[in-house]
């Protein structure tokens, strides 16, 4: 594979103004026959969501996955959503109590909007068979699907139907993967996703190993319709998990979904824990990455977002931040 490179490798190149000001910029992304403020999503991870969280998000024009963590809630969690007339939005594993749990939505005639399945080697029979599954049960319900890292793998799930492929294996904050088994995409997420989003024939949602909100726009400049971000979430009022003082300041807990914390036994641990600095209001965090983005389109020399998507970029191996400690 040539050309490898990572977020902190690569600059975009700036394109001439054609707005007064950066308000003008429209970040908005339509991804299911929705369209939302950003092309940003909270991980579908205990730590960085919960139905509160779920509920805010979609009721400010956010897309929002839920973990599957407390599967039991998930069927009061779909009709509370619904009857509020908001979109619902969930993840499945692909064990057999997954297929009797689709089988059960079928049956109430409860379909989700949005489906994600969620493993961590989504190339797999288990992941095409479920895309089958759901599509024969749930047909209006939008399929996304991983998490794979080559083109191989999002052009099988395409073909079985997956209406959206996630990439990114082992370039999260929490992730051992990469060191535990070798394998993955950390260290080159950036040029994974490209690689990927050449095959694609349908959105790819970029995940993990976002560390920067220019990091955002880099993704969408190489090929992802949205962007799933657990660490930069993590830590906030709102984020689930104790608030704990160490040496006085406040901190949040982070941890990994194949962390031992998460399994509750040390079985196929690829996951760790850590703690994230405390942050104030989601919202916050919400608006800056708005208005970061917003600028970001200023310099691509558009309005939309679309216009990232065709800037040139630079290689700049390790050197964007002049030494500079940004996280
Ligand atoms: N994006 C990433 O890089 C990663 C994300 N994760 C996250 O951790 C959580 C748990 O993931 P996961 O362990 O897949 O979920 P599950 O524990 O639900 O496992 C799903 C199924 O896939 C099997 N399985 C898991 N990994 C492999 C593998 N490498 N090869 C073959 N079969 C496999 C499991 O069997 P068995 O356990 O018996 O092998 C099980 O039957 C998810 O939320 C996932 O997103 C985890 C690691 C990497
Ligand atoms: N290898 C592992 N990856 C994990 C685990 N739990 C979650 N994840 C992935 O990380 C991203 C979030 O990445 P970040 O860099 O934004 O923090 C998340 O969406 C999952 O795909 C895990 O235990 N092991």
């Amino acid at each position: 594979m040539e050309n490898v490179f990572d977020y902190e490798d690569i600059q975009l190149i700036p394109a001439k103004c054609v707005v007064n000001s950066r308000s003008e910029c429209d970040t908005s992304v339509t991804l299911g026959g929705y369209t939302f403020k950003l092309p940003v999503v909270p991980a579908n991870m205990q730590t960085i969501i919960d139905e509160k969280i779920a509920l805010h998000l979609a009721e400010n024009g956010y897309f929002y996955v839920m973990h599957r963590f407390e599967p039991e809630t998930r069927l009061a969690f779909i009709a509370d959503m619904h009857s509020r007339g908001l979109f619902a939005s969930i993840s499945v594993g692909v064990k057999a109590e997954e297929y009797q749990f689709i089988q059960q939505l079928a049956d109430e005639q409860l379909s989700p909007d949005y489906i994600t399945i969620d493993i961590a080697h989504g190339h797999s029979n288990a992941v095409i068979e479920m895309i089958k599954h759901i599509k024969k049960l749930l047909p209006n319900s939008f399929v996304i699907a991983g998490n794979v890292g080559t083109p191989e793998a999002v052009r099988e799930l395409e073909n079985a139907g997956a209406d959206a492929t996630k990439v990114g294996i082992g370039p999260g904050k929490v992730c051992i993967t990469k060191i535990k088994t070798g394998f993955g995409t950390g260290g080159w997420q950036l040029a994974a996703l490209r690689w990927c989003a050449k095959a694609a024939s349908k959105p790819i949602i970029a995940d993990g190993g976002i560390r920067t909100h220019g990091d955002i726009a880099k993704s969408i400049r190489f090929g992802a319709s949205m962007v799933m971000i657990g660490s930069l979430f993590a830590g906030h009022a709102e984020s689930p998990g104790e608030k704990i003082e160490i040496d006085g300041k406040l901190y949040k807990e982070y941890f990994g979904s194949a962390s031992e914390f998460q399994k509750g036994e040390k079985k196929n641990v690829e996951g760790k824990k850590m703690h994230v600095a405390y942050k104030g209001p989601l919202q916050d965090t919400l608006n800056e990455m708005e208005q970061d983005l917003q600028s970001a389109i200023s310099y691509a020399g558009g309005s939309k977002l679309e216009a990232i998507r065709n800037v040139d970029y630079v290689v700049v191996k390790n050197s964007i931040f002049n030494g500079d400690k940004v996280y």
